[in-house]
């Protein structure tokens, strides 16, 4: 065992699908080196966190903090490991589509296996990811966690091997963040809510998104930004139809269409949260994210596509 190790994950990005892959349709994520969050681990005489929001006995840590307290005693439970001293530091803004909650897990678990000297690949990870993970989001899909574990691009479909792609499209991405907190387990839980109630009309929209997905997946190994662009818009559309948006992230998606953005969509779980837009280059991508921050944004990235480098 180490004295102190260390594990790192980056955010994530859905380009496509969210919502959608709950009910087994495909989606497009992918790993966000923008934002990124580190965990230390140690030995403590009892479990210890020390986080961005909270710092303590883990034990004594608030509902919001369930999932790390089951990761973490998992962990030691199935390594028979001693107490931990576990420190996160995090630049991943919290409940805002980012994947903050599946990142933090990674971090963790990573970290726990560094401090174990226990050798570790990404499956082995995600199966304590996902525990985590559907204690924090309910229903998940599993996609936060294969893409803030992943080194690349991930084509994802629930249940089915991870497919990870090249994204070797010409354009830049821009993620403003509306400043209002999304919900991921609310928006997750109306929509089926809304299935229940609109079974054929939800359904499809369902399926037309996991078919602008298929296409979307197409668009980039062809390297067509516009008609991924278009593809953004028309997911945008149906995530309306889903209610899993609201007016500050139509203000915003609004401003990057009107500044030159091919495309623009929420990404994440939504109502609120982060959206995403495309650029033909990264010259657009910052004057769309400036026109971005003068309309309220809260904060701004910008990710250049096909050179993406990872945690
Ligand atoms: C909204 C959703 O599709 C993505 C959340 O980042 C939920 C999930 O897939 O678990």
């Amino acid at each position: 065992m180490k004295v102190i190790a260390e594990g790192a994950a980056s955010g994530k990005i859905i380009l496509m699908g969210e919502h959608a892959v709950v009910y087994g349709e495909p989606a497009i994520a992918m790993p966000f080196a923008a934002t990124k969050i580190t965990a230390t681990m140690q030995e403590a005489s009892q479990d210890q966190l020390t986080s961005n929001y909270y710092s303590g006995s883990l034990a004594e840590a608030p509902a919001n903090l369930l999932n790390l307290q089951n990761l973490i005693g998992k962990l030691r439970q199935d390594f028979d490991a001693p107490p931990v001293d576990c420190r996160i530091v995090s630049t991943i803004p919290a409940e805002r589509g980012m994947g903050s909650s599946a990142a933090v897990a990674v971090a963790v678990t990573r970290a726990f296996f560094a401090w174990q000297e226990i050798p570790t690949d990404q499956a082995r990870v995600l199966n304590y990811v996902n525990g985590a993970e559907q204690i924090a989001h309910g229903n998940p899909s599993g996609i936060d966690a294969a893409a803030t574990s992943g080194q690349q691009p991930v084509f994802f479909q629930k249940e089915q091997p991870l497919e990870p792609f090249q994204l070797n499209l010409t354009g830049a991405l821009i993620v403003a963040d509306t400043g209002v907190k999304g919900k991921t387990r609310d928006t997750v839980q109306d929509v089926a809510t809304l299935l229940r109630l609109q079974p054929e009309k939800t359904r499809a929209a369902i399926g037309e998104l996991g078919q602008l997905t298929r296409a979307a997946r197409i668009a980039i190994s062809d390297n067509q930004p516009a008609t991924l662009g278009e593809l953004m818009n028309q997911a945008q559309t149906l995530l309306q139809q889903l209610s899993v948006s609201d007016a500050s992230l139509d203000h915003l998606v609004q401003v990057a269409r009107h500044n030159g953005a091919l495309g623009a969509k929420l990404t994440g779980g939504g109502r609120g949260g982060c959206m995403i837009a495309l650029a033909k280059d990264r010259h657009t991508a910052a004057i769309i994210a400036n026109q971005l921050e003068n309309a309220g944004a809260k904060a701004t990235w910008i990710q250049e596509l096909g050179v993406c480098q990872y945690v």
